[in-house]
């Protein structure tokens, strides 16, 4: 065991350039007093609600006809990737919610979140355009409600942005939230499971579909549900990507030109790296040292680094065990591992501000690839 190759800063996030902010939300709060949010109006059979009674007295009639319902939680500004989870939610699923919420507690006070893209009419329209599709197909089910809660709502005791000065319920799910991404954002995973546990309770889904993109965010959950006896499955969907291969993320917006073309290095340096490994196993090899195929990733890096006046700090190149999220120094071709990165793109200009991007690939188990 190691700790994972290379990690170089772990300075915070700042992003400097204000984005359009659809409603504002305090990042100091302490109010207790729900504000009243207004909501766009949507086209059925979409139903949108604010407060948790409003959605609550909505569950309870769903659940009187034995709807199925599957959940996907996300933080807005939609992509392709979200809409991927929703059709297949919508495949397995009779009834789909979907929660937009951006959520204080896993960002630290240094973080993005007062920019963090807020786009609420093009995410309702997103929606309505994917029931569209779904009508004229064979799906069981539409995105049915969208569940748009204000911080009071979800944070009745307040939610200052300091850790050490927030009251309450939290939830913790160790040590796995401890590592990789976990290093340079200790604040998060304690956010995200805490926020996704109220979104559990408020929606009572019976499925939750995640992204594989936040690989480490579906272990953590996938965890705390098994721990907590929480009655719903975590599904975890494929990472939806650019054509050049890039990870769909609502914070891709921030990279500007020059980054965004360059971009593309973090899943080039995970598929040299898959590429790597499979080699040694196609060879008959039923153990893997991992600095072994390390290296090919390591080396994509350092050859595209600079182009385009582009540069970056690898926060972490990882080969970790399914379950544990463990550091590897061997990988057992039969247990698999989970490969994954953070790469901090800098600036290019004085307009900008660092960008950390993330990806990952699963080398599954060989019996299983094979
Ligand atoms: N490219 C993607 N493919 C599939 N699922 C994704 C992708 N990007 C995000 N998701 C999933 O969508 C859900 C909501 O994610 P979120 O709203 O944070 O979007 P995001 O694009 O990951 O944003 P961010 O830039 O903040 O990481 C999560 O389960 C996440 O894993
Ligand atoms: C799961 C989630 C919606 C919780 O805020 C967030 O972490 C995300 O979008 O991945
Ligand atoms: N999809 C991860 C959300 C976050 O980075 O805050």
């Amino acid at each position: 065991m190691h700790i994972p190759l290379l990690i170089l800063s772990h300075r915070p996030v700042q992003i400097i350039r204000p984005l359009h902010r659809y409603f504002s939300i305090s990042t100091s709060t302490m109010a207790t007093k729900s504000k009243v949010q207004s909501l766009p109006s949507a086209a059925p059979p979409l139903k949108l609600y604010a407060t948790v009674k409003d959605f609550r007295d909505h569950r309870r009639a769903l659940l009187k006809q034995s709807t199925n319902v599957g959940f996907i939680p996300t933080m807005g500004a939609l992509h392709a990737g979200h809409l991927s989870l929703m059709r297949r939610a919508a495949h397995e699923c009779e009834a789909v919610v979907v929660s937009i919420f951006v959520n204080p507690a896993q960002f630290a006070p240094t973080e993005d979140l007062d920019v963090y893209p807020r786009t609420l009419e093009a995410d309702i329209t997103a929606i309505e355009n994917l029931n569209q599709e779904l009508e004229k197909s064979d799906a069981k089910g539409r995105v049915e409600s969208l569940f748009v809660p204000t911080v009071s709502e979800m944070y009745p005791s307040g939610i200052p942005q300091v850790e050490a000065e927030q009251r309450g319920a939290f939830v913790t799910v160790q040590p796995l939230a401890s590592k990789l991404e976990g290093i340079t954002r200790p604040h998060f995973f304690r956010g995200v499971a805490t926020i996704c546990t109220k979104l559990f309770n408020i929606v009572q889904p019976d499925r939750a579909y995640f992204g594989q993109k936040d690989v480490q965010q579906s272990v953590v959950l996938k965890r705390m549900v098994k721990d907590l006896h929480m009655s719903l499955e975590i599904q975890v969907c494929d990472t939806g990507r650019e054509k050049d291969g890039l990870a769909m993320s609502s914070r891709n917006v921030y990279l500007g030109v020059k980054r965004r073309k360059v971009a593309p290095v973090l899943y080039k340096t995970l598929r040299a790296v898959e590429k790597a490994y499979w080699a040694q196993v196609d060879k008959g090899a039923k153990k893997v040292r991992t600095s072994s195929v390390l290296e090919a990733g390591l080396n994509v890096l350092d050859g595209a680094m600079g182009s385009d006046g582009v540069n970056w700090e690898l926060e972490y190149l990882s080969l970790a065990d399914p379950v544990e999220l463990e550091e590897l120094s061997e990988i057992d071709v039969r247990e698999g591992a989970i490969l994954s990165a953070a790469l901090k793109m800098l600036p290019t200009s004085s307009e900008e501000a660092p960008v950390r991007l993330i990806d990952n690939i699963i080398l599954k188990a060989a019996a299983d690839a094979k």
